[in-house]
Order: C-alpha cells, then structure tokens, then sequence
C-alpha cells in the first residue's frame, strides 16, 4: 500500500516565469565518446536552462546512456567538454547538485538496502566525517518518502518494490539530495500509464520548483505536454529545442528511419518506440 499519491498538477506558466533562463545548468559541447571501434556519441552538443524539463529521445543505441553516463563521469568523452552549473562534473557531484537514476537492469536490486537507506543515501553527501543521520535528515527522508507516496514502505527491502516503486524511490532521494539537477535514464521504461502519470507529476512539481530534468524516454506521444525542450539524438544531435518542432515527421524519419504512424505528437494515445 502507498500513501498520498500526488496529483497531477495543472501547467502553471507563472511558476515557470518564477526561473527565467539563466546560465545553463547543463552545457554539453562537441562531445565525442567511443567505446573501441564503437562511436556512440559525435559532436554532441547540448544545454538545459534551469527549471525546464527536456526529454531525451532517440532509438536503441543511439547514445542516450552514453550521455548520460558522460554527463555523470562514468565514461571519459575523448573529444568535447560537459559542464553542469558551469563548473565540472566532479564538482557538481560534490556539491549535490546533481542526481542520476540509470537504467533499472544496472541497479543490484538484491542489496540489502531499506527504501529508507537509499533515500538517505542523498543526504550523506552533506553529513560530516561521522556520517550519522540527525534530526534533520532523518526529517527530509521521511518527507521525500512521503512526497513520492511510498512512506509506507520505507522500511522495506529494495528489491521488494514493483519496477515504478524503485523508481520514485530515486526520485525520493534525489529529493532528499536537494539536487537541481535530475538525470533520469528511461524512468518510464515497464512502468504502467498510471505510475507513469503520478512520475510526470511529482517531475513536473520539482520543475515548477526551479529544478531541471533531462529525461530518456520512449513515449514520444507523452513529450509535448510533459516536456520544456527535447533533444533527438542518433549519435549526433538531429534536433533540439520546443517539442513540437523537434518531433516533426521529416525529424522522426531521419531519427527513427521511417516516421512511426502513431508516434508523432499530435496522435493522442501514447507511442512506445522498440528498436530500429
Ligand atoms: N560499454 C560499452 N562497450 C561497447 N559499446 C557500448 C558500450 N555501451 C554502449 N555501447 C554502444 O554504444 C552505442 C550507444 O549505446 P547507448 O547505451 O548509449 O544507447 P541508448 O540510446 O542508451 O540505447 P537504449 O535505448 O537501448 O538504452 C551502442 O552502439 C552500444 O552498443
């Protein structure tokens, strides 16, 4: 059982008003990254203003993880640069401003890890030497918790949790971080529509609160409404900016090789796209 589920929030244009666009929070330029002989990424350049959510879309293997993983330093680019909150990666890491939920299958879900401990685990990167939990912190897991309606399962082990579960449980923590930054690798990804709803609200609240989200998805039909910005990647950036012109029939063509019928945004039902 979970409590308080959020609801889904009307778009509030004034709260986005509230974060006119700064410095970006995330700057990518010219990015390359090979694996071997293998070049996921090329010349990729990108940025997220503060507040705004963009949505990251592309086929299998078109580099989005890469992207991710570069943003992130888990993988060194060998040409390019990342900045996020115009510092390095390392120092945003540092500094907490930044949160990354991988891909379910690259998670050990067999750790032996409460709800709670995982959602604490954003608050031990602002704890001292001793690293014990005070008042405070115990205070903003429980409201994390809470916010993403699982307090009831805080003390449950991870891998007991249904696939959308685990996944606000990184929210939850990302919440509990204080992160501005939210990097979320295909969050929607064996999630159902009703799970996918309250996601896109609770991300939709932390972007009203001036939080920015780059977020990998295949429900191209989901992107206009839920997302600021979108980005097609095949490799290289094909497009980039407002929705409704980046997901144009001629853009899906060149990202997906032949425009899915029931993908492009104006098609109400949601459209998950498979390999290529
Ligand atoms: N560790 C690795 N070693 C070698 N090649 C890799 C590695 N990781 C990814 N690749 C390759 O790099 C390319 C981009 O992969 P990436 O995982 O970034 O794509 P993706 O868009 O996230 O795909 P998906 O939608 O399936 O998650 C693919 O050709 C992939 O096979």
């Amino acid at each position: 059982m979970t409590t308080h589920p959020p609801q889904v929030p009307p778009r509030d244009p004034a709260a986005r008003d509230a974060h006119p666009s700064g410095p970006p929070v995330l700057d990518v330029r010219h990015l390359g990254v090979r694996y071997d002989d293998v070049r996921a990424l090329d010349d990729v350049t990108v940025s997220l203003r503060a507040g705004s959510i963009c949505g990251l879309i592309g086929v299998n293997g078109s580099g989005k993880s890469t992207l991710f993983k570069a943003l992130m330093g888990l993988v060194v680019p060998q040409e390019g640069r990342v900045e996020l909150f115009g510092d390095t990666t390392a120092s945003a890491r540092r500094a907490g401003l930044v949160a990354y939920m991988p891909q379910a299958e690259e998670v050990d879900w067999t750790f032996p890890v409460s709800v709670s401990d995982v959602v604490a685990m954003g608050v031990y990167g602002r704890l001292g030497a001793a690293r014990r939990l005070r008042p405070a912190d115990r205070a903003a897991v429980a409201d994390s918790l809470d916010r993403v309606g699982l307090a009831d399962l805080a003390r449950r082990q991870i891998g007991q949790l249904s696939g959308g579960q685990r996944k606000r449980v990184f929210i939850a923590r990302s919440i509990a971080q204080d992160a501005r930054l939210l990097l979320l690798d295909e969050p929607f990804a064996g999630v159902d529509r009703s799970s996918e709803r309250t996601m896109t609200a609770l991300l939709t609240a932390l972007r009203d609160e001036g939080r920015s989200v780059l977020v990998s998805t295949h429900d191209l039909a989901g992107v206009p409404a839920f997302c600021d910005e979108a980005v097609l990647l095949h490799r290289r950036v094909l497009a980039q900016g407002d929705p409704a012109a980046v997901l144009t029939q001629g853009n899906l063509a060149r990202a997906f090789g032949a425009a899915p019928p029931d993908a492009v945004p104006a098609v109400p039902t949601a459209a998950r796209i498979g390999d290529s």
